[in-house]
């Protein structure tokens, strides 16, 4: 499935990305459609936390281009390893940081700031350990704490990789509902999963092996057998 350009959210044209001289990406062309959820596939390697990466601008791209309909910096929401367990901030400071986009770093919150926090807190169910260190969070609830800090962005694109993984069948629920309700405001849901039961509730779906685009279109077109053989092995 092609996304027309009016309802695209981001263009990725002939992208070229990498950490060394050797790309991890090479040569990408696609487009993410706008107030969907895209869901980024692919075996170990493959290069989907690299393409969520070149989206958030985080990382120098090699050679092509990324564009978006809106100027809005995205919220990213990075694997859980990559937050340090040594900062010494709460559940309730982590939350607020998010709020840095809009009022910039360690600026007072204004009181409309303070209650986007604390509805960002309670639709993750984190208001009972919003006084607690994040490194003493177990690794479910630092990442409902990092989602949480992503939507307290208010970002019309929310990139986040793995959001559900190691998460019980609670939170999973749990966040599986908050990007609902997100996505129904309008906001541009893309994430990295390896789970294909949540790939085939995204709209759109991107399918990445060995640095390259193997296809890109709704669940029910890509995540075929011939597709899960091809890229992953699994028998039909
Ligand atoms: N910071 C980095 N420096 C150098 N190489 C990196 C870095 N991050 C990733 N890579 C390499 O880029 C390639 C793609 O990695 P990436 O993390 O994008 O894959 P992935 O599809 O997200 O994998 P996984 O499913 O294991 O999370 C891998 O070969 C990896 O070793």
């Amino acid at each position: 499935m092609t996304i027309a350009s009016d309802q695209a959210e981001i263009t990725i044209h002939d992208l070229t990305v990498g950490y060394t001289r050797e790309p991890v990406l090479h040569g990408l062309s696609t487009a993410l459609p706008r107030g969907r959820t895209t869901a980024i596939l692919g075996p170990n390697g493959s290069g989907k936390s690299t393409l969520l990466s070149a989206i958030a601008g985080v990382l120098r791209l090699a050679a092509g281009s990324i564009d978006r309909a809106t100027g809005r910096p995205p919220a990213f929401v990075a694997q859980r390893s990559a937050v340090s367990d040594a900062l010494p901030i709460s559940v309730r400071d982590t939350v607020s940081m998010g709020r840095w986009a809009h009022r910039g770093p360690w600026r007072r919150l204004t009181s409309h700031d303070r209650a986007v926090v604390e509805e960002c807190l309670a639709c993750l169910e984190l208001l009972p350990l919003a006084t607690r260190r994040l490194g003493s969070l177990s690794g479910g609830q630092r990442q409902r704490a990092l989602l949480a800090q992503g939507l307290a962005q208010e970002s019309d694109l929310l990139l986040l990789d793995e959001p559900s993984s190691g998460l019980d069948a609670e939170a999973q629920r749990l966040i599986t509902d908050v990007l609902e309700s997100t996505k129904a405001r309008g906001t541009t849901v893309v994430q990295v999963t390896h789970d294909f039961t949540e790939a085939l509730r995204a709209d759109h779906c991107l399918v990445l092996n060995a640095g390259r685009l193997a296809a890109a279109g709704t669940p029910d077109d890509v995540l075929t057998p011939q597709m899960l053989q091809e890229v992953w092995g699994i028998p039909r």
